[in-house]
């Protein structure tokens, strides 16, 4: 089964003020989820949002909001997320390599669907369990940053990762987020990833629909082609 690209604009980069009229703008302009990054100040040095601010999106939109746990303790944050509306679940695999399988089991028992990020300096092997478990994730992040912030560079080593991965799972859903936008997007497409997360690409366009038909785009043609 061929994967389905969904372009996601990284909420990071919004107007935190303005955040529901936000998230509408992007679904307006073709946006497939919205990205919503957890930070803790511990796993990354950087605090965003957490579980209440989902909520309050929540009641304004019916959208996918792809959450993107960049936290110490994910578990604390199952049920809490689960209550506020979430829809995906995305943990890091450095901070739950010895209960991962518990993790993703509660993730499916509270309705909402299990992903796994990898921090660019962590083996692609480490996922690979997650994958192929009796009880797998359903998504896996690959950072083309380190995680902390939006507007970084691009890591087109991180690549590789996205390649392995492509080819031993040709229909797992595969997101690479940071740094993505009009210039690097070809790379990522043409690794195999189908799900994109943009931030400051799409935010600071002049016209952020032109940006998100691009990046859908570059996924599709590099699909026909592959
Ligand atoms: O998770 C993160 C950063 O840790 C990202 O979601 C960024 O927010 C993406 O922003 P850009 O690199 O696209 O500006």
């Amino acid at each position: 089964m061929a994967v389905v690209a969904k372009i996601a604009p990284s909420m990071l980069s919004s107007d935190f003020a303005n955040l529901a009229s936000e998230a509408e703008r992007m679904l307006r302009f073709g946006a497939d989820w919205l990205h919503m990054d957890i930070m803790d100040r511990h796993f990354v040095p950087n605090l965003t949002i957490g579980a209440p601010v989902i909520e309050s999106l929540r009641k304004h939109t019916k959208a996918y909001l792809d959450c993107h746990l960049m936290v110490t303790n994910p578990l604390d944050y199952v049920e809490p997320l689960a209550k506020a509306g979430a829809s995906g679940f995305t943990f890091h695999v450095e901070v739950a390599k010895d209960y991962w399988q518990d993790l993703v089991h509660q993730i499916k028992v509270k309705g909402m669907r299990p992903g796994v990020a990898l921090k660019p300096g962590t083996p692609v092997e480490e996922v690979y369990p997650l994958v192929e478990g009796e009880n797998p994730v359903e998504m896996v992040l690959v950072m083309t940053v380190e995680p902390g912030f939006g507007g970084q560079k691009f890591m087109p080593e991180t690549m590789d990762k996205v390649r392995a991965l492509r080819k031993k799972y040709p229909s797992l859903d595969i997101e690479v987020d940071g740094g993505l936008g009009p210039s690097t997007i070809d790379m990522a497409a043409s690794a195999g990833a189908n799900c994109i997360v943009a931030g400051s690409s799409v935010f600071g366009a002049k016209e952020p629909a032109n940006v998100i038909s691009i990046l859908r785009k570059s996924v599709r043609d590099a699909q026909q082609s592959s």
